[in-house]
C-alpha cells in the first residue's frame, strides 16, 4: 500500500517560484489540511493573501513553523541555515523539515547541527523551475513529470522519508533518493555550469556591443536568446548555487574546459570531422532525452565522468 501524502499543517517559508508552486500545487492535489506561509514583507504579505491560495500568511519564521507538520524552507541557499537556527526552537517535535535548495551537501552541513533530534531532516530539491521569480511566478503543474531528488541523511526515519517522497509524488514529481554529495556533482554539470555557461556569454555579448558600438545583441538569433533567459534567473539565488557548490562546480569547469579547448583546436585545424562526429553524439544525446520524456536534469548522460557514476 502506498503511503498518504497528507500533512495537516504545512509551513512554507518563503513564497517566491518554488513556494508559491508547492502552494498551488498542494492546495489543488489537497495534500494539506492547512498552509502557512511566511512573507517578509508587508507588500508581499497583501499580494499572498489576495492570491487566496494559503490559509495563513505571517511575518516571521518562528510564527510559521508552530505546530507545522511539514516545514519547507523556500529561499536562496545561503539563507538556509540561519532560518534553520531561527526555527529550531519552535518546531514541533516528529516534524518533517525539508528544503528546496539547488545545492544539498551545503544545506545539511548548515541546517542539520541546529535541528533538534525529535524531528525529521529530509532536505529535498524539484529539478523544476523557470528565470522568474517572486510571488506571482509560481504555478500548480511546475513539478509534473519532473524529477524531485531527496538527500535524506544516514539514519533518517524511513517513515519520514516516505511520506514526503508521497507528498512529491502526489505534485507530479518523479522522485529518487541519493546522497548530496552525488546530487551536488550531477547538478554542477546538468544545472549549474549551463547557468555559468549562460551568465558569461550574455555578459560577453553585451560587451563586445559596448566596445564595437555595434548591434551583436538586436540582432541575436535563437541559441543566443535561449542563454539570455537562462541568464535573466535570480542573482541571488545563483550566487548562492556558485558559492555553496564551489568544489563539483570548479571540478566540472576543469572537465568542460579541457572539452572546449579540443573544440577549439579543432576549428583551429579545421578538422571537420572531429567537429561533425563531436555534434552527432550531441544531437544524439539530446534525441535520447526526448524521447525518455525528459527535458530537464538528465543525470549521467554522456562521456563518463568517474565521479559521476552512482555511488
Ligand atoms: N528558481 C528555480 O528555477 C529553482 C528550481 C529549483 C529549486 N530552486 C531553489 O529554491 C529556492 C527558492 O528559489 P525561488 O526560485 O523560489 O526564489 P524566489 O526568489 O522566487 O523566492 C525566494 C523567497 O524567499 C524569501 N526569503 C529570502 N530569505 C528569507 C528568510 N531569511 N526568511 C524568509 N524568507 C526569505 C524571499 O523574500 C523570496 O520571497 C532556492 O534555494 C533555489 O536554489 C530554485
Ligand atoms: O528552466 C530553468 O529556468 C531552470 O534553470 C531550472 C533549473 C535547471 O537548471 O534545470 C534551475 C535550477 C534548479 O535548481 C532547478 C532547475
Amino acid at each position: 500500500m502506498s503511503m498518504d501524502p497528507h500533512f495537516q499543517r504545512v509551513a512554507l517559508i518563503g513564497f517566491g517560484l518554488i513556494g508559491g508552486s508547492i502552494a498551488r500545487a498542494a492546495k489543488l492535489q489537497g495534500l494539506a489540511s492547512e498552509i502557512v506561509t511566511t512573507a517578509r514583507s508587508e507588500k508581499t504579505r497583501a499580494r499572498v493573501l489576495e492570491l487566496g491560495i494559503v490559509d495563513q500568511v505571517v511575518a516571521t519564521n518562528a510564527e510559521a513553523v508552530k505546530d507545522a507538520d511539514l516545514v519547507i524552507l523556500c529561499i536562496p541557499v545561503g539563507a538556509c541555515g540561519p532560518v534553520a537556527q531561527e526555527i529550531a526552537a519552535h518546531l514541533k517535535p516528529g516534524a518533517v523539515i525539508s528544503d528546496v535548495g539547488s545545492v544539498k551537501g551545503a544545506i545539511v552541513r548548515d541546517m542539520a547541527p541546529h535541528l533538534p533530534k525529535d524531528v525529521h531532516f529530509v532536505p529535498a530539491h524539484p529539478v523544476a523551475g523557470t528565470e522568474h521569480s517572486g510571488p506571482d511566478s509560481g504555478f500548480a503543474e511546475l513539478f509534473i513529470n519532473r524529477w524531485c531528488i531527496l538527500t535524506p541523511p544516514e539514519g533518517t526515519d524511513a517513515a519520514a522519508t516516505a511520506h514526503l517522497r508521497a507528498f512529491w509524488a502526489a505534485m507530479g514529481a518523479k522522485v529518487e533518493v541519493m546522497t548530496p554529495d552525488h546530487h551536488d556533482l550531477v547538478l554542477a554539470i546538468t544545472s549549474h555550469l549551463p547557468h555559468l555557461i549562460a551568465y558569461t556569454i550574455v555578459g560577453t555579448a553585451d560587451e563586445l556591443q559596448q566596445v564595437t558600438e555595434s548591434e551583436v545583441i538586436k540582432f541575436s538569433a535563437g541559441g543566443f536568446r535561449d542563454f539570455t533567459r537562462i541568464a535573466a534567473s535570480d542573482p541571488t539565488m545563483w550566487r548562492d548555487v556558485f558559492l555553496a557548490n564551489k568544489d563539483a562546480v570548479l571540478e566540472m569547469l576543469g572537465t568542460f574546459t579541457e572539452d572546449l579547448a579540443k573544440l577549439t583546436r579543432a576549428i583551429r585545424r579545421g578538422d571537420g570531422e572531429a567537429l561533425f562526429d563531436h555534434f552527432t553524439r550531441t544531437r544524439a544525446i539530446r534525441r535520447g532525452i526526448v524521447e525518455i520524456g525528459q527535458d530537464s536534469a538528465a543525470p549521467d548522460f554522456g562521456r563518463p565522468h568517474a565521479a559521476l557514476k552512482k555511488p
